[in-house]
């Protein structure tokens, strides 16, 4: 039995600086068989996180643990740690067979020759690039490099898997299959595995639990339900969804019984349920969250709609992103495609058109319009 079987892998106040500090007091930990998606921007500091917890970095401070075991005392060529970076790091004299049956043939491994192949074929049949077999990495495309580092990675039974960007470099169609079926295999292991991507979506649609990670420092870390409809800051919800939720600043007033959002040329009536949770922020700056496929059409002027004017309708064939000028701002909302062809009446795209829009009372988020903090509740 693998030995992070038992305890799978902890890290605890981890913080790293090269010409500045790029982490700051980080801890995670990955269950046994879990596979945790870190996500953030480009520069967030995942790969140097990533390079610390597989060992290849010495944090400032902190520790990681992985089966119980200090990992500074493990001996580098003891941890089974199967690595895919995103550089890929492919032995350029071996062909993509000899690269994926490369940690199969390491000294006392537990394959005899025939099962290594076997595993090796399954792996490469998966990727699609069985029929690559016999090129070497020279003459392969960025993608199907991509694709020998993964099947390298995927033959691999380690104590631990990590990997950073592993599917970036594919083809959507091979993307959507691909995480599915390396989601599958990883959660099968006993191993704990961490996929590192700035792809706020894909951590959500790959991660049992995801980390949001941004200059350094851990902003939330959760189920990606959770992530996704209570995000704990500003900078998490810019990170999700596509297009991610509009942000918008103005303050909290209170009139009778109802707290309303204002702004320059808005006034937004708040559902009861995020009102009564807003209460105490009432007079205070907020941001308020809306995502942009909440946003509803009605005939201009319509009683409890906004006002705003068409900047631009962009189909994407399975749904539109219309952009919405509302005077002070732009937002975005996304929509069928009927729906953004009947806002152009058959004249064009509609841009310039006026129109009424209908905010949603669920999925509105709030947040502190100075720390960008969700105020609880949400
Ligand atoms: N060896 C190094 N020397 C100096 N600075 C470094 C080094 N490695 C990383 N950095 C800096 O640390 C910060 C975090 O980098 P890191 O590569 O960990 O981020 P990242 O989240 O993985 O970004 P990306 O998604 O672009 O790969 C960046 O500001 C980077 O310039």
């Amino acid at each position: 039995m693998n030995v992070a079987v038992r305890t799978g892998l902890i890290a605890r106040g981890l913080s790293k600086s090269f010409t500045h500090k790029v982490l700051h007091d980080v801890g995670i930990e990955v269950a046994p068989g879990e596979l945790l998606a870190v996500t953030g921007p480009s520069g967030a500091g995942k790969t140097t996180l990533a390079r610390i917890l597989a060992g290849l970095e010495r944090p400032e401070t902190g520790s990681v643990s992985l089966g119980g075991r200090d990992l500074a005392a493990i001996p580098a060529g003891q941890r089974r740690v199967a690595l895919m970076f995103e550089s890929y790091a492919l032995y350029p004299h071996l062909t993509v067979r000899g690269n994926a049956l490369s940690p199969l043939q390491a000294p006392g491994g537990r394959l005899d020759a025939a099962s290594a192949n076997r595993r090796v074929d399954e792996v490469l049949e998966l990727l699609e690039i069985r029929h690559l077999g016999e090129r070497l990495p020279g003459a392969l495309s960025g993608g199907q490099k991509q694709r020998v580092a993964l099947a390298r990675l995927l033959v691999q039974a380690p104590d631990l898997y990590m990997l950073d960007e592993p599917i970036s470099h594919l083809d959507a169609k091979l993307r959507h299959k691909l995480r599915g079926e390396i989601r599958r295999r990883l959660s099968a292991q006993s191993a704990p595995s961490i996929w590192l991507t700035p792809d706020g979506m894909e951590a959500l649609s790959v991660g049992d639990r995801v980390v949001v990670l941004d200059q350094g420092r851990v902003e939330q870390v959760g189920t990606p339900e959770e992530i996704w409809l209570k995000p704990a800051s500003t900078r998490v919800a810019r990170l999700l969804g596509d297009p991610p939720m509009n942000l918008v600043d103005g303050a909290l007033q209170r009139e009778g019984d109802v707290l309303f959002f204002t702004r320059r040329g808005m006034r937004i009536a708040l559902p009861p349920a995020l009102a009564a949770a807003a209460a105490k922020a009432a007079g205070e700056e907020v941001t308020l969250g809306v995502r942009p496929d909440g946003i509803g059409f009605a005939e201009p002027g319509a009683p409890g709609t906004l006002s705003a004017e068409i900047y631009s309708n962009e189909p994407f064939g399975k749904h539109a992103i219309v952009t919405l000028d509302l005077g002070t701002l732009l937002a975005k909302a996304k929509t069928s495609m009927a729906t953004a062809a009947a806002l152009g009446e058959g004249e064009g795209e509609g841009i310039g058109r006026e129109i009424g829009l209908t905010i949603p009372d669920e999925g509105l988020v709030l947040f502190d319009g100075s720390t960008g903090r969700a105020l609880s509740g949400n």
